[in-house]
């Protein structure tokens, strides 16, 4: 209740109305069941005079009267179950846009500390099937809480009708519930396993599927295939508990309270059979009314064994959220130098991976930072490009902390080109273009130029249109690296920081990658983490960078 509650949030009003609309059913069904009853009692006495309402007060009227009155009840109930299921469709989809929205921007303004400690697939997995469920918690509580009401309206109706046995029903219905509570605690305990274990395997899926070119590759596919089979049959053991508990639970349930009421009648019967006079609407009111009950205790069934994933989806926003990454408060336009000072840095509680870095880049440099592997270089690219922050001391922008400068201003100023440059889904020209729509096409034909890529586009099919990225065509890894260059030349950066762009290029390429930052030289300030002497050639300045500690080495 609580969980679904906050996944409808502020569209509480809705509910309020969608539960009102409810009442209005429930009194609509109660007086259509009432005449039910009364016509088929005046047909079985083969009378033409209906007498409806509750047995002390009721009230004749011919047959065709009576059948009026309850065709104008259909009708109404007809009306009003088009809002009503309008209204709990449109808290079911506000509902998911809230959420996915919310998570969506949660996940993109994380800081990179906190985003390197999720598992794998925990954003597809909480956008996709968490979000799925946190939908279908809200619309078990809207059926559930619309249930209610009518199973209140109904027994309501059944109090007036015949107020002795409509109470001893209700007793019944307590002492059922009071004898299932421990199964219902059961219940509660259970629901959460099976999500636990459904994490797993999708996280151990999204790794799967990453690998799974080495999987061939390595020929492991029957160990991986075993550990997820392992993972499948835990998660469906726990499920099938819950399944057999959730079909027995209402059943034994509804059995129970009707065992209880045909007792109680029995009871009545030979104590006072007076009593039992005039029972049929009553009759036809409680199996509605259980009916009801059945569908509220079915739904509230459902709703409790997703309610873990509401769990899941609200503890894993308050993470993010709380993990936001600092804005910053300056936006600058331009910078003369950018330097280090007693720059450290340590992912989470390990060693410190960078101590102490003092130096200064002037503009229009290019500096080299070459070292061994795992000596720190990507991480000093990361502080430079201000997607981590320092554990202690400054990157500095002329005198102003990194830090301090908004990260869009930052982000206009600065590119980067990884190592291993990944396409989208989309064409040539979105591949560029990377989501920022305020370049003209000429302007991502200019950059393909300097990234000497232009021709090889002209060659493809579509040209810029062509369409790339997962599920379509790909690229050598020569041509992305040089898209890639593109992609952080289109918006005319001051400074370009590059992760080893040519490690992995055939000599083709290398050289075009070469030339593009030969041609940048003196006019782009250029921090180029490489280790082949031919790249390093165009460097005004290299660093080497060891075990965190950074010296220069020599001036080219
Ligand atoms: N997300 C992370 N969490 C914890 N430790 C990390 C993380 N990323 C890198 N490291 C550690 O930080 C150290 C420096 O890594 P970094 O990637 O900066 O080195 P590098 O010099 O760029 O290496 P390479 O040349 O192999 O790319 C390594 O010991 C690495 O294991």
């Amino acid at each position: 209740m609580r969980n679904g509650l906050s996944v409808i949030g502020p569209d509480k009003p809705l509910l309020a109305i969608a539960l009102a609309l409810a009442v209005v059913l429930g009194l609509l069904e109660t007086l259509l069941l009432y005449i039910v009853a009364a016509v088929a009692i005046a047909m079985s006495s083969g009378g033409l005079l209906v007498r409806l309402g509750p047995h002390a007060h009721a009230i004749e009227m011919p047959m065709d009267r009576a059948c009026q009155l309850g065709l104008a009840a259909v009708g109404g109930l007809i009306v009003i179950s088009f809002p009503l299921a309008k209204l709990m469709a449109a808290l079911s989809w506000r509902a998911m846009i809230r959420l996915r929205t919310r998570i969506l921007e949660a996940y993109l303004g994380a800081s990179l500390q906190y985003r390197d400690s999720l598992r794998e697939g925990s954003l597809q997995q909480l956008i996709g099937d968490y979000c799925l469920r946190a939908e279908n918690v809200v619309q078990q509580l809207t059926l559930a809480l619309v249930n209610l009401v009518m199973f209140v309206i109904i027994v309501a109706g059944a109090i007036v009708s015949s107020p002795e046995v409509a109470l001893l029903l209700i007793a019944s219905l307590a002492i059922c519930t009071v004898l299932l509570s421990p199964v219902g605690r059961w219940l509660r305990e259970d629901a959460t396993k099976p999500t636990l274990t459904n994490r797993e395997i999708v996280s151990r899926v999204a790794q799967a599927a990453r690998v799974s070119t080495e999987i061939a590759a390595y020929h492991v596919e029957r160990p991986v295939a075993d550990m997820l089979n392992a993972d499948i049959r835990s998660a469906a053991r726990a499920m099938g508990r819950l399944r057999f508990e959730g079909r027995l639970v209402p059943n034994l349930f509804q059995y129970g309270t009707i065992g209880f009421v045909l007792i109680l009648v029995s009871i009545v019967a030979s104590i006072e059979p007076s009593y039992l006079a005039g029972l049929a609407p009553l009759a036809l009111l409680l199996v509605r009314a259980l009916a009801s009950l059945r569908q509220v205790q079915r739904a509230t069934h459902v709703a409790r064994e997703i309610a873990p994933f509401v769990q899941a989806i609200e503890a894993d926003l308050d993470a993010l959220e709380t993990h936001s990454w600092p804005a910053g408060e300056i936006d600058i336009d331009r910078f003369d130098t950018l330097g280090v000072r007693n720059l450290c840095y340590q992912y989470g509680a390990e060693e410190t991976v960078l101590k102490g870095l003092h130096f200064v880049i002037r503009p229009g440099e290019v500096i080299g930072i070459v070292g061994p592997s795992g000596g720190g270089k990507s991480t000093l690219s990361a502080l430079l490009l201000r997607l981590r922050l320092p554990t202690a001391g400054q990157v500095l922008v002329g005198d102003v902390p990194l830090e301090a400068v908004s990260a869009q201003s930052w982000s206009r100023l600065s590119a980067f080109v990884p190592q291993d440059s990944k396409l989208v889904f989309g064409t040539v020209r979105a591949n560029i273009r990377f989501f920022r729509p305020g370049f003209s096409d000429d302007d991502v034909e200019a950059a393909a130029r300097a990234a000497h890529i232009h021709d090889e586009i002209m060659r493809l099919p579509q040209g810029y249109d062509t369409q790339l990225g997962p599920g379509s065509r790909d690229l050598s890894g020569g041509q992305r690296q040089r898209l890639s260059i593109a992609r952080a030349l289109l918006g005319k950066p001051e400074l370009i920081v590059m992760d080893e762009p040519t490690s992995a290029l055939d000599s083709r390429s290398e050289k075009l990658v070469t030339q593009t930052l030969q041609e940048l030289r003196g006019r782009t300030t250029i921090v180029l983490i490489a280790h082949r002497p031919t790249t390093l050639e165009v460097c005004d300045r290299i660093f080497e960078m060891d075990a965190g500690v950074l010296t220069e080495r020599l001036a080219c």
